[in-house]
């Protein structure tokens, strides 16, 4: 499957970020870090030519606030959707990872979202990913979250995508996805 051009942002640094504290479907506001993280992806969005490209993100207030940073003016078009929200932790949300029981196997950091009580799991965000990527008609800017955007990776790059910088990092970069290929702007 061949999808459109694509910019995907994660949204800069958040408290709970700051403070490895998982969020999900949860939110908490961008740090001042957070902030310079947002405009410097607009920084890097400035420098495109992104006529006739959409703009969609996730509802969750942390992605909207960067969105606003970020597409300055052009945050008036951003679409927000809850297919490009983070995966739902259940229980967990608001929870700081250290206390809860660690994840294993080669990918542990995902592997803990994974366990959350009453969570969305993997297999859930992909369906939601992929339901979102087919109705894509034109290029996008997606304002979203670090699984989000691993996951969106993932289905349009392929595995290769997630050998790139950490998931839970790389605020402040826009990832480029154009013809099966991904580059990471910073
Ligand atoms: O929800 C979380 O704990 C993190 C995981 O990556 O997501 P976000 O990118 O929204 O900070």
């Amino acid at each position: 499957m061949t999808y459109p051009e694509l910019y995907i942002l994660r949204h800069g640094q958040t408290e709970w970020n700051a403070e490895d504290r998982m969020q999900g479907w949860l939110n908490s506001p961008l740090t001042p870090k957070g902030e310079m993280d947002a405009a410097r992806q607009g920084e890097i969005l400035r420098d495109l030519d992104l006529t006739g490209f959409e703009f969609w993100s996730s509802p969750s207030g942390r992605a909207v606030q960067t969105a606003g940073i970020a597409c300055g003016p052009l945050a008036e078009a951003v679409h927000t959707d809850t297919r490009l929200r983070e995966i739902g932790v259940g229980d967990w949300a608001g929870r700081l990872r250290a206390e809860l029981p660690q994840g294993t196997g080669d990918d542990p950091y995902m592997a803990q979202y994974e366990m959350a009580p009453n969570g969305e799991g993997l297999a859930a965000v992909e369906a939601r990913c992929l339901s979102f990527l087919s109705e894509m008609k034109r290029p996008t800017v997606l304002i979203t979250h670090g699984i989000t955007s691993r996951v969106i990776r993932s289905i349009v790059v392929g595995k290769d995508a997630l050998a790139n910088p950490s998931i839970h990092g790389g605020q402040g970069c826009v990832y480029h996805l154009k013809g099966g290929t991904q580059k990471m702007l910073t």
